[in-house]
């Protein structure tokens, strides 16, 4: 019979299978950690998880929200980088929408601190202090003084993923996490090209270039110095610091700044 007893009692034999299966993730993790097959590399891999969630949406079904399977996922991300060193962030963002997206990203237990600009935040990075810096994505009506991706000097600090990665409807304010070296290949990539060509350039004319090139790109931004224009694009794919693409462009500069997984955008599940 289904009375409330016995759907509480299947309900506690799930929850053992669960909590068995969450203690058996962290103890593949502890072994990750011992094992130092990853000494060399990051200890957050953008690229990775993108992969694990589009699979896991992929076979989602039943009235579990797909945004709740993220979310679950999300803190056990969290909690297996903070199994593997003591991993901490540095963010900037005026207003509260930059921490809410660290929160909802790294959960609640990720040491975190904020900074009153973004140059800050990226000096934390650079000189050790924290391992990623969490900023605000890059917007058209940014006072010069908060525009920080030109700062960039990939791979040294790269631009590696876009929050929030999964949205179900409009995502609302979005952010990019930048770290030490490019982020891992996810399948389905984008990368922030910055450009800087001559003022007598028309975007047209830069965006034709890229094209020719073998470059999709979409431009974000674009700024007149005194003697140069300077764009920001994103393009299609992940396009690494040595890409054989750019040698072919005659552009005063091009620098590619980092990439991220595609980010799921607009799913009803
Ligand atoms: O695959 C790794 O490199 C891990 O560290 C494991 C793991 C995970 O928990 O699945 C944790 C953090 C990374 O950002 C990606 C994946």
């Amino acid at each position: 019979m289904n009375t409330l007893a016995n759907v509480r009692a299947e309900l506690d034999a799930i929850d053992d299978a669960l909590h068995d299966l969450l203690m058996r993730r962290a103890d593949v993790v502890a072994g990750l950690a011992a094992s130092r097959v990853k000494a060399s590399g990051p200890t957050l891999r953008p690229g990775r998880e993108a992969r694990i969630l589009r699979r896991l949406i992929g076979r989602h079904s039943g009235p579990l929200p797909a945004a709740a399977l993220v979310r679950l996922w999300r803190e056990m991300f969290a909690t297996s980088i903070r199994q593997q060193n003591n991993f901490s962030l540095a963010y900037h963002g005026v207003g509260d929408a930059v921490p809410k997206l660290v929160a909802e990203h790294f959960g609640m237990g990720m040491p975190s601190r904020a900074f009153t600009t973004p140059s800050q935040a990226l000096a934390a990075v650079g000189n050790g202090d924290a391992a990623i810096a969490v900023l605000p994505f890059p917007n058209e009506a940014d006072p010069t003084e908060l525009e920080w991706w030109p700062a960039l000097d990939a791979p040294r600090l790269a631009v590696v993923a876009r929050l929030p990665f999964f949205s179900e409807g409009n995502p609302g304010p979005e952010a990019l996490i930048v770290a030490h070296g490019m982020p891992d290949a996810s399948d389905d990539d984008r990368s922030l090209l910055l450009v800087e060509a001559d003022p007598e350039l028309s975007r047209g004319a830069v965006l034709q270039g890229l094209a020719e090139a073998g470059i999709t790109a979409r431009l974000l931004i674009a700024r007149r110095l005194p003697h140069v224009s300077r764009f920001l694009f994103e393009a299609d794919g992940l396009i690494e610091p040595g890409d054989g693409r750019l040698a072919a462009l005659n552009f005063i500069n091009t620098r590619p700044l980092g990439a991220y997984a595609t980010p799921i955008r607009g799913i009803s599940a």
